[in-house]
């Protein structure tokens, strides 16, 4: 099937491989039209190459531009073939983590108007018009404030989009989800890292990794498992920010995480969702 249009909703270059890049490379190679709508260019990250340090917000000033590349490859890599920032490359300024001075910048995602950004991002849905849009729950995943405020913008540009009072085609995006981690997915796999982290920390708990979602919220569960080593290499390829040792990777914290083929999901908007006999849905089309 062709006419099948995913839209996600990220917030930093390495966010889309790290938590949704086995269910883009999965649709991407099944021939679904995927878009990746990217938020900022991640100015503020952190940097693990100690030869890249100089690029930091902090001396150079030449992350951003740096990790447009990245994002470039890990797109090849995941078979991404559209992909945007919100406004244009530049638009929006990383934020850096909740509480950092960056918070108040006045170019930054966490202190953008929210109307104006839904507006860039409903005209993209209205020009894409996607079946299914994805973006972060309302606490952004793990309280990023450029991940909540992906959320925020997200939530009112699907509304906008299908507004008959914004000038031109309205378009109903059919389903809304927010990306999610299940509490008891993370507690096995931060037992299993505590016993074997690999090159990397062990978690003390999967608070280590994410506060997660609980599981009774969680309603699809995508098995792009066929597309593990897609995903890998498009999170290599955000070198700057992520290490990949084998089947494990972990952020500039050093923190020992597993690379997942299953992703999963909570529907927050849209059309009710046909739940298959273990409780989930497993297409995000269906
Ligand atoms: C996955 C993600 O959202 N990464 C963001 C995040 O990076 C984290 C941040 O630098 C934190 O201080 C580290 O401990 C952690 O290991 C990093 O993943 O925030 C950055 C700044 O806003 C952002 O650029 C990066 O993409
Ligand atoms: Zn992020």
């Amino acid at each position: 099937m062709t006419d099948r249009r995913l839209l996600l909703v990220h917030a930093h270059p390495d966010d889309e491989s790290i938590v949704t890049g086995a269910t883009m490379a999965k649709y991407a190679a099944e021939g679904a039209e995927v878009t990746l709508v990217t938020c900022t260019r991640g100015e503020e990250g952190e940097i693990i190459p100690a030869e890249l340090a100089h690029l930091g917000s902090d001396r150079d000033d030449t992350l951003g531009e740096y990790r447009v590349g990245e994002l470039d490859k890990a797109c090849l890599a995941s078979g991404v073939r559209d992909h945007r920032f919100l406004g244009g490359p530049g638009r929006y300024r990383d934020s850096g983590m909740m509480g950092a001075a960056t918070n108040d910048g006045s170019g930054c995602f966490w202190q953008a108007d929210v109307e104006e950004a839904a507006h860039m991002l409903a005209t993209v849905i209205r020009e894409v018009r996607p079946q299914v849009v994805v973006t972060y729950d309302d606490n952004g995943g793990y309280g990023h404030p450029d991940h909540i405020q992906a959320h925020r913008v997200t939530v009112r540009a699907f509304e906008k989009a299908a507004e008959r009072a914004l000038p031109g085609t309205p378009w109903q995006t059919r389903k809304l989800y927010a990306i999610a981690q299940p509490q008891s997915v993370l507690e096995e796999s931060a037992e299993r890292l505590r016993r074997s982290p690999g090159p990397f920390s062990a978690p003390q708990g999967p608070g280590d990794i994410s506060p997660g979602t609980p599981d009774g919220l969680v309603t699809a569960r995508i098995d792009a498992s066929a597309h593990w080593a897609a995903k890998a290499l498009a999170m290599r390829a955000h070198a700057t920010q992520i290490s990949v040792e084998g089947e494990l990777f972990a952020l500039s914290n050093g923190i020992a995480q597993e690379i997942r083929g299953v992703e999963y999901f909570t529907q927050i908007a849209g059309a009710a969702a046909r739940r298959g006999p273990e409780g989930f849905e497993t297409d995000l089309f269906a």
